[in-house]
This record gives structure tokens, C-alpha cells and sequence, in this order.
């Protein structure tokens, strides 16, 4: 399988130098040249199979030849070995027709294990047989950051940077981020916003002396490989509830859009999907967009939902680039709009394909509150904050059934908010004794691309991509 910058400037590349890409070269994000299509054989089979296998189903066409089958699924079990949960992403039912799709059982609590289990053991394969090291550059919101710390942590060929923004994450979060003791890991907090960290992730990617010199690589949703992992569990989780013999709808609590993009792609691989719903809080940036076509950036807040506090939502360049038939210069055009000014419209085909397919919904800090209380009192089921959004617009909607929704976090990862909205505090599972009083290694740098790029370059043990034997 080749993949394709959604700018159209960047080389084709195979599976592994994808993934060891990130960033295409353009600026833009790679998509595969075709989605591979699944029957419906194939989608009954996945009812009751172990998640390691339907894991290997659905990834082993985007991976090609590049790894061999029996390592692919010797790293997918190795991966969700780490999850102790059976079923690895369980499917809960919390009112008639509505279900949620626990993603939060792997070492961080947050969904983004799930897929970074996968790449890091990916990474660390690829990287050994070229021989060399890699410098992985990540922004976070909160939990990008400790998941990815949490995978390469000791990595013998990778030295991990997460950007994270000052105060902007949660205690547990932080403390995810700055407690591993590996030599190889740089938790940095950096004066501005989400967004900001994520710009200068990308301007480094956009340096190519740069990328050259340290070997850079990244883990954000950007890279193809995030996506490809996160595909899996909308098989699974639609399965188990009689797919493709009856149709289900996916809401997704948004911000990078990489988790509902993966959904997109699920469908797009023949997965029977009526409707994706984009939930957003107020940062609702998305939400805005699928109603007006006009996507306009005005501002990021903060709110109890930390990890969704975004305004430049990068996957949806991915989205853009499939709801306009594959145009790349018309992406270029709306990204370069979108830096000179802040802002682009929506052709109305685009828009309208998009439609076709997804609604969007938002909430505010008091339905967020109110949601987690109610299903807590109703449900006895204690929703995070980024889960309560989306439990919020799910409900909402009144979309035909069966709904799933994404729980995307432990509560346990947001107690203050969590018990600020329904009075009782989530505790953290035993996996993480003793993280609160660990003691908290990270930098502080200011929202400069100069400053950083020295940080990382007297750090880093890449250099120049370097051959290691
Ligand atoms: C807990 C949680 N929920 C939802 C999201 C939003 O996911 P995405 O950025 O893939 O849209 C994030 C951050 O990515 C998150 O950490
Ligand atoms: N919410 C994320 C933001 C980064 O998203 P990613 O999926 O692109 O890595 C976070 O928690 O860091």
C-alpha cells in the first residue's frame, strides 16, 4: 500500500517510511491511495473474535509488505497485552439504544493507548532494521503525551519530546507526562495553548535541515500509523452489535479529529456506518464549520475537557482532501488561507459531501457538568468530561439507533471536574499508586521555534538520522 500527501507536493511512500514520516514534506498529512475494502463475510467473522485478530484483519492490508505478517501480529499482541481488560475496548450500554465504547483501559487511561502501544513497537521494529534512531517530536492537549511517553519510554531507538501547554493540562495528565524517570524522554511545558504547541511540532516538521539533522519523527494523529490503529475498534465495536447486518452511528468527542477520521475510514473500508457525529465543547470550532461551511478560528478557551480545548483541528484537512474528490490543490488553497488569515470556506459540494455524512453538536461546561451527574444518578456510571460532551450531543441528536459513543478517558484523569459536576471523585486504578507524589521531571520554554529546535538538538541522540549498528 502507497500513500499520498493530501497537498499533492510530497513523494509517494510505502507503509514504514510513513510511518516514520509523520508530516508529509508539503505540509500535509498522508492518506492511503485507496481504502482497502473488508466484506461482509469478513465483518460477520469479526462478532466475538479477539480483538488481536480483527486488530491484524483490518491493519494488515494498509501495511502491505513492508513488515511481515508474523511480526505485525506478534507486535498487535504484545501491544494489547498491555491493556488488562479482556475484550481490550469493551462495549458498556447506558440507556435503551445507547452505547459507550470504552477506550480508556490501556496504561494512561485514554484511548490514545490503543493506537500507541502499536506505533511505538512499530517504530522500534523499522527503526532496528534500518539500523538507525529516531527523534520523535509530539504535541499534547494532555493525553497524546503521557501515552506516547508511556510507549517509548525507554525505547532503545527513539528519544521522545512532548510539548504540553502550561497549566492547561490536568494534574494526573501532567504528572503522566513528567514521572517516567526515562533517560530518553523530555516532557517540556510551554508557555501558550494546545495549539501553539502543535504549530511549532509542525514548523519543525516543516524544516527539513532540521528534520534531516535529528531524525525527526512524530506521533501525533498527523501520522498515518495513530489513524490505522484507531480504525480497529469501530469494527469491533459495531460488530459486536450485529454489524453489517444492521447499521449503527458513531459520536465521537472531537478536537484533532483523528478519532472520528478513523471512523470515516472504517466506513469507507465497507464498515456500515449511518451516521458520525462530531462532538465538540465550546470550542466548537467544528461544530461551527459543519453548519456554516466556514471554517473560522476565534479564540480557545479552557475548559473541563482540557484535551478537546482546540482550534486547529488537523485531520480534517484529511477529511476536506476526501470530501472534494482528492483535489489536492484546493486543500493547499484553503490551508494556505486558513495561516494567511485564520479562516476558509467550504466549497458547497464539499460541505454538502460532508453532511452526507456527519452531523455535529456541542455542549457547555454546565451540560457537560449536568450530563455526568444525570448518568451517574440514572446509569450509575461515572463519565470524564471529554465522554460527558459526547454523551451530551449523542443524546441530543435523537439519531436513529443503535448509538455508540466514545468514552475516551477515565474519570480518574479529571477528578477535580469530575467531582466538581456530581460529588464524587473517581480513583485512579492500582497501576498508578504513588504517580501523585512521584517526584516530576520536565522544562519550561517559551512559545519560540528557535529556542526549541537547540533544546532538541543538544538532546537528541539521533543526529543526522544516524546509523546506530
Ligand atoms: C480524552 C480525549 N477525548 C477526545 C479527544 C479528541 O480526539 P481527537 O483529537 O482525535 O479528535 C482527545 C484528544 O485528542 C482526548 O484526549
Ligand atoms: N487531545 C490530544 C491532542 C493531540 O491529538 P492527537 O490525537 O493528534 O495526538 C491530546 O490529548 O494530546
Amino acid at each position: 500500500m502507497d500513500y499520498v500527501s493530501t497537498r499533492g507536493e510530497a513523494p509517494r511512500l510505502g507503509f514504514t517510511d510513513t510511518l516514520l514520516a509523520g508530516l508529509a514534506a508539503d505540509g500535509g498529512l498522508y492518506v492511503p491511495t485507496a481504502w482497502p475494502q473488508l466484506s461482509q463475510e469478513t465483518i460477520r467473522g469479526f462478532r466475538g473474535a479477539p480483538y488481536g485478530e480483527v486488530a491484524f484483519k483490518v491493519m494488515a492490508p494498509f501495511v502491505g509488505e513492508d513488515i511481515a505478517p508474523e511480526d505485525l501480529q506478534r507486535m498487535i499482541d504484545d501491544a494489547y497485552a498491555t491493556f488488562p481488560h479482556p475484550a481490550v475496548a469493551p462495549l458498556v450500554q447506558i440507556g435503551a439504544n445507547h452505547f459507550l465504547l470504552e477506550l480508556f483501559h490501556g496504561p494512561t487511561l485514554a484511548f490514545k493507548d490503543v493506537a500507541m502501544q502499536l506505533i511505538a513497537r512499530l517504530m522500534d521494529h523499522v527503526l532496528a532494521e534500518r539500523g538507525r534512531r529516531a527523534t520523535i517530536v509530539g504535541a499534547t492537549s494532555g493525553d497524546t503525551g503521557g501515552a506516547a511517553i508511556a510507549a517509548f519510554a525507554g525505547s532503545e531507538r527513539a528519544d521522545i519530546f512532548i510539548l504540553f501547554p502550561k497549566g492547561r493540562v490536568s494534574p494526573v495528565q501532567q504528572r503522566q507526562m513528567t514521572t517516567s524517570g526515562a533517560s530518553n524522554v523530555h516532557a517540556v511545558s510551554v508557555d501558550g495553548t494546545f495549539d501553539d504547541c502543535q504549530a511549532l511540532v509542525k514548523a519543525m516538521f516543516n524544516d527539513p535541515r532540521f528534520r534531516e539533522d535529528v531524525g525527526l519523527s512524530g506521533v501525533n494523529s498527523i501520522n498515518w500509523g495513530r489513524i490505522m490503529a484507531q480504525i480497529v475498534y469501530y469494527f469491533t465495536a459495531a460488530a459486536s452489535l450485529g454489524s453489517p447486518d444492521r447499521d449503527v452511528s458513531f459520536t465521537v468527542p472531537t478536537g484533532n479529529f483523528g478519532d472520528i477520521f478513523a471512523g470515516f475510514a472504517a466506513k469507507r473500508m465497507g464498515l456500515p456506518i449511518d451516521r458520525l457525529v462530531v462532538a465538540t465543547n465550546s470550542n466548537d470550532i467544528l461544530e461551527r464549520t459543519l453548519k456554516t461551511g466556514r471554517y473560522e478560528m476565534d479564540g480557545v478557551e479552557a475548559t473541563m475537557s482540557p484535551s478537546m480545548d482546540i482550534q486547529i483541528s488537523s485531520n480534517f484537512e484529511r477529511l476536506i482532501f476526501e470530501a472534494c474528490g482528492r483535489d489536492a490543490e484546493l486543500v493547499r488553497r484553503l490551508m494556505d488561507l486558513l495561516k494567511q488569515s485564520g479562516a476558509f470556506t467550504l466549497p458547497d459540494a464539499v460541505i454538502d459531501a460532508i453532511r452526507h455524512e456527519f452531523d455535529a453538536g456541542r455542549t457547555d461546561e454546565k451540560a457537560t457538568a449536568e450530563t455526568i451527574r444525570a448518568v451517574l444518578e440514572g446509569q450509575a456510571y461515572l463519565l470524564d468530561p471529554h465522554t460527558a460532551v459526547g454523551v451530551h450531543v449523542a443524546e441530543a441528536l435523537k439519531a436513529v439507533p443503535p448509538m455508540i459513543t466514545l468514552a475516551t478517558a477515565h474519570p480518574a484523569k479529571f477528578p477535580d471536574a469530575v467531582k466538581k459536576a456530581c460529588g464524587r471523585s473517581p480513583e485512579l486504578p492500582p497501576s498508578h499508586d504513588g504517580l501523585m507524589q512521584k517526584r516530576e521531571t520536565f522544562d519550561t520554554i517559551g512559545n519560540d521555534l528557535g529556542e526549541l529546535q537547540s533544546y532538541i538538538k543538544q538532546r537528541s541522540r539521533a543526529g543526522n538520522g544516524a546509523e546506530t549498528a
